[in-house]
């Protein structure tokens, strides 16, 4: 649990590609993934390059103002996965995915701001949570090209109290963290689980899968 070492940071993201991309989480190049470092600055993927297929060269560290601190151009989300270790002191990986379901699920939705998921079991996987007898606020924000915007628009709702250790970029894809780059995929597996198993009931209640 914790902060790693660049080695141990870059094997573990590149694993974490590997299992997100079977799962169907990070088709082309999309996703990227980031680990803090005992020193402070942050392992990321470097942009464009498959992440089902990452080997630790595909891996470059930033400072957390951004600053490149090893050869390679820092994933275009750099930014998203900054303002979550800079909100979040206790945050040592941060995840991004595209799944279908995710993406679908918030284009179904287009004016939802958030997305409220009640009485499963899965819900005890967030922090603070240990019945099914709660709710967990899944904020959604729209896309844009520029990721001040996201983050902007985003970060209320993260600090809001109820809110998951994950968001929802519209017609994009789902963003997790935790203490490590372990929990954040938990977080990311649960949420897509969540995600899954909530569009399954709405598609039962509408008759589709008769
Ligand atoms: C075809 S994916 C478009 C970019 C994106 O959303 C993404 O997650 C990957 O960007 P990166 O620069 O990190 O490769
Ligand atoms: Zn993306």
């Amino acid at each position: 649990m914790g902060t790693m070492g660049f080695d141990d940071a870059a094997r573990a993201l590149v694993e974490t590609g590997r299992r997100l991309d079977f799962r169907g989480w990070a088709p082309a190049t999309g996703g990227n993934y980031s680990a803090r470092l005992d020193d402070g600055s942050i392992a990321l993927t470097v942009s464009g390059r498959h992440k089902g297929r990452l080997t630790p060269a595909d891996i470059m560290r930033v400072a957390l103002d951004g600053t490149p601190l090893t050869p390679g151009k820092p994933s275009a989300e750099t930014a998203l996965h900054l303002a979550i270790y800079r909100l979040f002191p206790e945050a040592n990986g941060v995840l991004h995915g595209h799944s279908p379901e995710a993406v679908g699920l918030s284009r179904a939705y287009p004016q939802a701001r958030e997305w409220v998921f009640r009485g499963h079991e899965m819900l005890k996987i967030y922090p603070g949570i240990d019945t099914h007898e709660a709710q967990a606020r899944l904020p959604i924000v729209d896309n844009s090209q520029d990721m001040a915007v996201i983050e902007a628009a985003v970060s209320p709702a993260l600090l809001a109290p109820g809110a998951i250790p994950a968001y929802l970029i519209r017609s994009h894809g789902l963003y997790s963290w935790g203490a490590s780059v372990a929990e954040a995929e938990h977080v990311l597996e649960a949420t897509e689980w969540l995600i899954a198993a909530e569009l399954a009931e709405i598609g039962f209640r509408n008759g589709a899968a008769r």
